[in-house]
């Protein structure tokens, strides 16, 4: 909507009109994917990599693509720098159709998106300087003026006094950071993460996860990230798409998608976060009550503003709840998990407690104990 639009449907006063005007500049679509398909005409014959996809990535967001091996994640993200063309459809960034750039508006808009590679694509016989100082370099930039960019950009992602060092010398986690200082050389809007901390131990993740948060917070930057690993998603992304085999099954804000998942690939994919029962809880759980308490099941799906809230649950059942199990995610400010909790209560009044959707999303008796 513009800003002309807002204004004669809406504003009364200034600060009206100030209001909405940042309410639309925050809501703009960065990126726009419009019915966009990828056939690579491969010797074996044609392969559909991707099929009438429509997205739309916002301005400052945090956008994740996330799908099995073969499902088009890496085919969606280089189309948006054209590394690949499109097949059929259209790329907007910020309105403009980039399939029409040619020679020095191709040029501009990759100077306008940055991207970092699972295996990180540092040059070994440059040292962190001079591999940061390549695309400044190739776009004719003073030494002096490089020098400065680079010093600022690893002191940004804790790299000081790395300068003169060689890739080989630096662990997984710091080549990736080396990886992020080069592609914001250029002061990119976008950032591109091509699987950026698959090559990494789960402790380094989550340190290059929390730098792209802050950098995403700080520099205002856009980023696109694609992944097979739900947790990624989980812990920085705003908004995710699904694929599987090059269609869209799902998208929405994270804490949706992960609460309520529709699509069976979405389900596979967050299996392995899953809370399991323990084995030796699975041992003793038995069918029949006779003298024991009963386990009851309660599933947040983070749809609404129920709480697990342990003491208004033992209110509810008028007797003491004992827990035995579960997690508990805050995603997005949205209280997400299972929890598995023993009670003694009559069966009556855990029967009534079931009906009573103000404290779960979902609850059942799974055995007794
Ligand atoms: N250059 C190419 N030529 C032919 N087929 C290709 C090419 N690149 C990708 N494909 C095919 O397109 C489909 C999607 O591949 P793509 O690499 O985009 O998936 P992905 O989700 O990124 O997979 P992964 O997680 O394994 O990297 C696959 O069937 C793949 O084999």
């Amino acid at each position: 909507m513009s800003v002309v639009s807002l204004r004669q449907q809406h504003a009364q006063t200034a600060a009206e009109v100030s209001a909405l005007v940042h309410q639309a500049v925050a809501a703009k679509a960065h990126i726009e994917v419009k019915s966009v398909g990828k056939t690579y005409h491969a010797k074996t014959g044609p392969v559909t990599a991707l099929e009438a996809i429509d997205l739309t990535i916002h301005r400052g967001e945090i956008f994740g693509i996330i799908g099995r091996s073969g499902a088009g994640k890496s085919s969606l993200i280089r189309t948006f720098n054209r590394l690949e063309d499109v097949s059929e459809g259209q790329i907007l960034i910020d309105g403009d159709d980039i399939g029409r750039l040619r020679g020095a508006g191709l040029v501009g808009l990759r100077r306008r998106i940055g991207m970092i590679f699972q295996h990180f694509n540092l040059l070994s016989s440059q040292t962190v300087l001079e591999n940061l100082a390549l695309p400044l370099k190739a776009a004719g930039h003073k030494r002096a003026d490089i020098e400065h960019r680079a010093r600022e950009l690893l002191a940004l992602v804790g790299l000081e006094g790395k300068e003169h060092v060689y890739p080989s010398r630096l662990s997984g986690g710091q080549k990736q950071r080396v990886g992020i200082a080069r592609a914001l050389m250029l002061e990119p809007e976008i950032l591109l993460c091509d699987e950026a901390t698959s090559a990494l131990d789960p402790e380094t993740t989550q340190s290059i996860l929390s730098l792209l948060k802050e950098i995403n917070t700080r520099l205002g930057l856009t980023i696109v990230l694609i992944t097979h690993e739900m947790a990624v998603i989980r812990q920085i992304c705003d908004h995710v798409v699904v694929l599987e085999q090059g269609l869209v099954v799902e998208q929405g804000p994270v804490w949706q998608i992960f609460g309520k998942p529709q699509a069976d690939a979405t389900r596979s994919l967050l299996a392995p976060l899953a809370t399991q029962l323990p084995v030796d809880l699975q041992q003793r759980l038995k069918q029949t009550s006779a003298g024991g308490q009963a386990v009851i099941e309660l599933v947040y799906d983070g749809d609404s503003a129920r709480e697990p809230d342990l003491g208004a649950i033992a209110a509810a059942l008028g007797a003491h709840v004992e827990l035995l199990h579960g997690s508990i995610d805050r995603i997005q400010g949205h209280a997400q998990g299972r929890l598995l909790v023993a009670t003694a209560a009559p069966e009556n009044r855990i029967t009534q407690f079931l009906k009573n959707s103000r404290l779960f999303s979902s609850a059942k008796v799974v055995g007794h104990v």
